[in-house]
């Protein structure tokens, strides 16, 4: 199937800098594509080579398998059938919700009108056709946005960021309803936000960017579960790192010893992995700390810190082995003293195993079975 939307070797400099630097997405019709990044990777300009408002310096954006952009042409974005959707969403102050939400409409008065309403219910704003934006809340204002972007029946809906500007219990709510109305309209979404949060409760698919190239592709457990790098795997969440010099194809590790295949000897790596999947348990009295395939090496670690936060609780441990801190997240209720010496576990299959940067990388380099 044609992709509703290509990008090959899209590539965009200001003051010669590439801030988009050859990149490749497609996005299918009905699917939902995140471009995730930190704040100036280039998410937005990408969106806006897509939408037309900006061209490209080198590549192609493709729509329905036609080049609308290569450097030389740009169809404006009126002609692209694409429906934009930005974090400052300006509703025109002088129109009612009604003419604000035919405004791209072609068309008879009651062939608009009837779209008008039609929308105006699926956001839930039924009989709000004769208010003008003042008289509405900053999240019916959006719902109004939405409405407006979808009357012409995009086919690519292009939107930057934009929940940012609601408060988050409102920005929830909006959030899973704006992606029901999408999906039951059947448009294709490209959304940009920096919010790992926000990308993986509305993606099909995640781009993640860093410094204009997209670095990993997925889908959001594919991304979460397998990051290419350490910053990939941070953008996440809060992360531990584990040190560790490669010796005969391992490392050795207050957790036991790591595979590290492919890398030469007296090569540093480091262990990631997420305080969520630190086990502590305590010592049982007598019994002496035995691995298992599944956990390796059992490590010693005394609490150094506790932080009650309502649904969890974060506990920092002084690792016995290097004096390291790591970081455990208990769900619920779990405060032990400080200086109670705790039994800490981790499962292999959850870690990730990546040389320190600047050293050669291997094809696997999740790669995380224990070596004992
Ligand atoms: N018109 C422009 N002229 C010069 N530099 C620009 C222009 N537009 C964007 N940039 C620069 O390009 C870089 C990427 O900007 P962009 O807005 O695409 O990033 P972003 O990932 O969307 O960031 P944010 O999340 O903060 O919006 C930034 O360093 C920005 O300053």
């Amino acid at each position: 199937m044609t992709p509703r939307l290509e990008l090959k070797s899209v590539t965009r400099r200001f003051d010669g800098q590439p801030v988009v630097d050859g990149i490749d997405l497609t996005l299918r019709a009905g699917e939902v594509a995140c471009l995730l990044g930190p704040s100036g990777c280039g998410k937005s300009t990408t969106l806006r080579l897509a939408a037309g408002v900006d061209s490209p310096d080198g590549g192609e954006v493709l729509i329905d398998g036609e080049v609308v952009a290569d450097g030389r042409r740009n169809l404006p974005p009126e002609h692209r059938s694409i429906g934009l959707m930005f974090q400052d969403f300006a509703l025109f102050p002088h129109l009612d919700v009604a003419r604000n939400v035919a405004f791209g409409l072609s068309g008879g008065k009651a062939e608009q009108m009837a779209r008008v309403t039609e929308l105006l219910g699926k956001v839930g704003l039924a009989g709000y056709e004769g208010k003008f934006p003042h008289q509405l809340s900053g999240g019916e204002q959006q719902r109004v946005a939405l409405a407006r972007a979808l009357a012409p029946r995009p086919a690519i809906m292009l939107m930057d960021e934009p929940f940012s500007g609601l408060d988050k219990r409102l920005r929830d709510g909006i959030r899973d309803e704006t992606l029901d109305i999408l999906r039951e309209e059947g448009t294709a979404v490209l959304l940009v936000t920096h919010e790992p949060d926000e990308a993986m409760r509305m993606a099909d698919k995640i781009a993640l960017m860093r410094n204009g190239r997209i670095v990993q592709v997925g889908n959001p457990y594919s991304v979460y579960t397998k990051p290419v790098d350490k910053e990939a795997a941070a953008f996440f969440s809060d992360i531990n790192v584990v040190h560790g010099v490669v010796a005969s194809g391992s490392a050795e590790t207050p957790f036991g010893q790591f595979l590290t295949p492919g890398l030469v000897d007296g090569a540093d790596v480091e262990i990631i992995f997420r305080p969520q999947h630190l086990r502590l348990d305590f010592p049982r009295k007598g019994a002496p700390v035995r691995p298992t395939v599944e956990h390796g090496v059992p490590a010693m670690g005394t609490v150094a810190r506790v932080r009650f936060v309502g649904n969890q609780s974060i506990v920092e441990l002084e690792m016995e082995a290097d004096q390291s801190i790591v970081r455990a997240i208990i769900p619920g209720v779990f405060m032990p003293p400080e200086g109670t010496p705790l039994v800490l576990s981790l499962r292999r299959d959850i870690c990730h195993v990546f040389p320190c940067a600047v050293q050669t990388r291997v094809d696997d380099p999740w790669l995380h079975q224990a070596a004992e």
